[in-house]
């Protein structure tokens, strides 16, 4: 039972910016993926949220295929955009009431764990504000929160650590870890290898719309050549140099 990806080629308007994806990602496993800018994460992720439709391949979750039943794929499925997507006339009680609905949840179970969450990101007192006013930081908080509030199987991640704190940073890293203790599959997207390592330790490596490798991030410095002791700065200045030749 795990998310598969297979074969999956698709872009924009029938031109494809992906191509022959497969990733698998099993319970209690979490997969970042990285490349350079354009290389295609968020137009993966695209896919996987159903707001693109394959040129070919398939996607499925639990054996629940997302284009034969994308309802039911979506329910197992909760997502914390790069961007958080915030209703102007909502309050941030009313934005959390709106997952717990869409996701039919025991509201008494809901908002003890919602509490729970909103105090470790420091705004248990904020209830009634509109988060439309928050700092970008704290409107991640709210993604995230929601995110974590949804009992998804897989949990879509995409740039999490723009706009957060060190301690929120933290605090993150300790929900991803209890993700995966709980038995979720997580795909993150990120630039950040020195926070994302202390969750994750498997990556996918998009270039050109293309996985390359797939491993630990050392495995990844050997596929490429790289030193132990070489930072990740030289593996994006590889890709880069790699896209210049192309
Ligand atoms: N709406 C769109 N229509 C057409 N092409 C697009 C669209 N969005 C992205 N692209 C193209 O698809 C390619 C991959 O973009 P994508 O946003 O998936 O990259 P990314 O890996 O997420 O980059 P970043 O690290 O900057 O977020 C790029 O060449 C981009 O120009």
């Amino acid at each position: 039972m795990t998310l598969k990806i297979e074969h999956l080629t698709g872009g924009y308007s029938g031109t494809p910016v992906i191509k022959d994806i497969n990733l698998t990602i099993k319970p209690g496993e979490a997969l970042g993926l990285i490349g350079l800018n354009g290389a295609g994460k968020s137009t993966t992720i695209k896919h996987l949220l159903g707001l693109l439709r394959p040129q070919q391949g398939k996607i499925s979750l639990d054996g629940i295929s997302l284009a034969n039943e994308p309802s039911k794929f979506k329910k197992k499925l909760a997502y914390i955009p790069e961007t958080p997507v915030i209703y102007p006339e909502l309050t941030l009680k009313e934005h959390l009431e709106l997952t717990m609905l869409a996701y039919d949840l025991d509201l008494d179970e809901a908002w003890e764990k919602a509490h729970r969450l909103l105090k470790t990101f420091r705004l248990d007192d904020k209830l009634d504000w509109l988060p439309v006013h928050f700092s970008k930081g704290m409107q991640q908080k709210v993604m995230i929160t929601a995110a974590f509030l949804a009992p998804a199987k897989l949990l879509v991640i995409d740039e999490p650590f723009t706009g957060l704190d060190p301690l929120a940073v933290a605090n993150f890293i300790d929900l991803i870890r209890q993700g995966k203790q709980e038995g979720k599959e997580i795909l993150m997207t990120t630039h950040v290898l020195a926070d994302a390592q202390q969750a994750i330790s498997n990556y996918a490596v998009l270039n050109r719309g293309t996985i390359e490798v797939v491993g630990t991030l050392d495995e990844i410095r050997r596929h490429y050549g790289l030193k132990a002791t070489d930072s990740f700065d030289r593996l994006y200045q590889l890709l880069y140099q790699e896209q210049s030749n192309a």
